[in-house]
């Protein structure tokens, strides 16, 4: 094994939003992180100068969320240099009619069991949204070259979409001996943590990731982790987030 000529994959959730903040649920509404978001990519950055990650290639999402996030993790790194790749496919879950709803109102109004199966369930997504709706991307051009905009997603579709591109694309870059940085999202991220730590569609219902916290896989020539279930750089503040995260229909 000759995992010294691997590249290092950190993964990176966009900082706080300003629908996280609300507790609504977001999907593929192309939010404005808040001040504390903006304050946790910051952080994320000289997170990674103090642990000597520095990225040589950054993927992201196509929504602003993550790509400020990113933006302001690499200046903060002094990597704002770097090359950078955006694709639908590291987006959100499209999170279909629950977009825009706030989370604790749909626990309350459908109850804790639905209200679980939508959000942690592998493979029954929300109700589609409406075509042409406020929320709906039906029409937004950054996905016109999509054979089809979904109208919602399980977390199944999300790995349908995703784990292809890394096969292909992400992968080849730490293959070829690069450090990557993907910022993402919360589900995007749990789909490919998924593949990487070969979780159960069961067991993934469990795995919650904080907001604005790298972490980072090392991982052997088959892309297999060496550190199973990754480590986080601030591995409190992530234990913190991640219940955080775990309660959001209680607010
Ligand atoms: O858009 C979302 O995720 P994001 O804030 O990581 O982009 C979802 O609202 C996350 O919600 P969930 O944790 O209830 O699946």
């Amino acid at each position: 094994m000759n995992a010294m000529s691997i590249g290092t994959l950190v993964l990176l959730r966009h900082g706080e939003s300003e629908w996280n903040a609300l507790n609504l649920f977001t999907g593929w509404v192309d939010v404005h992180l808040t001040d504390k978001g903006m304050a946790e990519g910051k952080r994320a950055g000289e997170l990674l100068a103090e642990h000597n990650l520095l990225p040589d290639v950054l993927y992201t999402s196509l929504l602003r969320r993550a790509i400020s996030t990113a933006n302001l993790a690499l200046d903060a790194a002094d990597r704002h240099w770097i090359p950078v790749v955006r694709d639908w496919r590291l987006n959100e879950r499209h999170y279909g009619a629950l977009q825009g709803k706030n989370k604790a109102q749909t626990k309350e109004e459908y109850g804790n069991e639905q209200f679980m199966l939508w959000r942690r369930s592998y493979d029954t997504p929300p109700p589609a949204i409406e075509a042409g709706s406020e929320y709906s991307q039906d029409t937004d051009p950054r996905y016109a070259n999509l054979d089809e905009v979904p109208l919602t997603e399980c977390l199944l579709d999300v790995v349908k979409r995703l784990i292809p591109y890394w096969e292909d694309t992400i992968s080849q870059e730490l293959l070829a001996g690069r450090n990557v940085l993907v910022t993402a999202h919360g589900n995007s991220l749990r789909a490919l943590v998924k593949h990487l730590d070969g979780i159960s569609d069961e067991d993934i219902a469990g795995l919650n990731i904080p907001t604005g916290i790298p972490l980072r896989y090392d991982l052997d020539e088959n892309l297999k982790p060496l550190n199973p279930g990754g480590t986080y750089l601030d591995p409190e503040a992530a234990a913190a987030g991640a219940a955080a995260v775990a309660n959001q229909g209680g607010k």
